[in-house]
């Protein structure tokens, strides 16, 4: 009985664990199946990237990124571009770089050139060809009519025309004429080389003046001591006084003067700049004051800096005044008053356009009334067909030219000798 309940507990025991094991088998092989499927049935589409982790976020507003330290830091071959070993260094995802300030090194500051110039002599020969406009008209026309042999009274008409419409005005074509025609007849003149001849010399004779042409720009001595020339360059606006001021700087600065040049006209914006770019030129001092000062306080600033200095020459361009403009041109009185407190003035200069014909001669005449004008200056006689305007400006202010602009370069200033201009106007 005992051997029969012994075998009975032995098989159950042994039905009992194959059935657990039998019963687990079955459990696990459920599991691993449906984790399988899942896994297949999760695995997104199109064979995209999976995130294994979620995006971090945080707040917005004002929290800032920590600085990172980037590696170009200590390379600064690469200028601040991504080089190879950037990206592996700096996540993609982390904080911008920002832009830095880079300091770079300083260019060294360009001392201005000081330039060659021109010698001044001879320069009316060398500038011939600057006249072609009006050479077209005294030397082919005239040259033309008067080298024809006998003149009728048409012909005779003729010059008196040509020569008027060259701006020579009435009275000095009819004294042109005149003398003309009993030099011809007097001297029997034949050839156009003899009335070349003959015309050279009237126009030569009516270009003639008792007034010194010389420029008064050098220096002086007062009680002693070593006073620089004053030299007031006056004229209405666009004549080119401010040119004509640089221009006649460099012709002293060649001559080894020391020149201080005084920015008086100080109702053009510009014109003060443009005067210290040719001083710059020419390496000489400038004096300048605020836009819209007294003028007449820069120009006696100006003059007092040049007699302390012991400059020889001081020049100053004064302000564009409209001649109609009677306080305007008052005050150019005042500027040389002012000036006079200093130092005398030399050199009072009237620029005038030569293109501008009849209407410059109007302007010579308002300015001669409140200033005493010593000399002309002639611009642009390089633009016109007008170059007669030299013979009645003479005559009108009984002032000489002292000096002609013949073009727009630096060295375009010439100056005036009668028989040299009169030489070029015939070609
Ligand atoms: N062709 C030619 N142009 C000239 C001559 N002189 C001056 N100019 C030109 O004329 C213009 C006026 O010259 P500026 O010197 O500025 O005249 P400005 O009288 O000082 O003028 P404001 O300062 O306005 O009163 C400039 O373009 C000069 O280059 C000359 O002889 N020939």
């Amino acid at each position: 009985m005992s051997s029969t309940w012994f075998l009975f507990v032995v098989v159950a025991v042994v039905v009992l664990v194959a059935l657990l094991v039998t019963g687990l088998l079955i459990a696990r092989k459920r599991r691993i199946s449906l984790d399988a499927r899942r896994e297949v049935e999760e695995k997104p589409k199109g064979g995209s990237y999976a995130a294994s982790g979620g995006i971090a976020l945080a707040p917005g507003g004002t929290a800032e990124a920590p600085e990172v330290q980037h590696p170009v830091e200590d390379r600064p071959e690469v200028d601040g571009q991504p080089a190879v070993g950037d990206d592996a260094a700096v996540p993609r995802d982390s904080a911008q770089r920002t832009v830095r300030d880079v300091k770079l090194p300083e260019e060294p500051a360009e001392a201005p050139a000081v330039e060659e110039i021109e010698p001044a002599t001879g320069r009316i020969e060398r500038l011939r060809g600057r006249l072609s406009k009006s050479r077209s008209v005294f030397g082919t026309s005239l040259l033309g009519l008067l080298g024809a042999g006998d003149l009728d009274e048409d012909s005779w008409q003729d010059v008196e025309d040509t020569l008027l419409m060259a701006d020579l005005g009435a009275a000095t074509t009819n004294q042109i004429v005149e003398r003309l025609r009993d030099e011809l007849s007097r001297r029997a003149v034949r050839s156009p080389a003899e009335a070349r001849e003959v015309l050279h010399e009237v126009l030569t004779a009516q270009l003639s003046t008792d007034g010194e042409r010389a420029v008064r720009a050098l220096p002086h001595v007062v009680d002693g001591k070593k006073q620089p020339a004053v030299v007031l360059v006056a004229g209405v606006n666009g004549t080119g006084k401010t040119t004509t001021t640089g221009k006649l700087a460099r012709v002293l600065v060649a001559q080894d003067k020391t020149v201080l040049l005084g920015a008086a006209d100080t109702f053009r914006a510009a014109a003060a700049d443009q005067l210290q770019t040719w001083a710059e030129r020419v390496g000489a001092e400038v004096v300048r004051g605020k836009e819209g000062a007294d003028p007449a306080a820069v120009a006696f600033d100006a003059v007092k800096r040049g007699v302390d200095t012991g400059v020889d020459a001081v020049l100053v361009d004064t302000a564009g005044r409209l001649h109609t403009k009677t306080g305007l041109m008052d005050e150019l009185g005042k500027v040389k008053r002012v000036v006079e407190k200093q130092a005398k003035v030399d050199e009072v200069l009237l620029v005038l356009d030569a293109t501008t014909g009849q209407n410059g001669l109007m302007q010579a005449r308002v300015f001669a009334e409140v200033i005493d004008v010593t000399g002309i200056v002639l611009t642009k006689l390089d633009g016109t067909a007008k170059g007669g305007i030299v013979f009645q400006v003479q005559k009108e202010l009984g002032v000489p030219v002292k000096l002609v602009g013949l073009g727009e370069g630096p060295d375009d200033l010439a100056p005036f000798e009668p028989g040299a201009f009169v030489d070029a106007l015939l070609g």
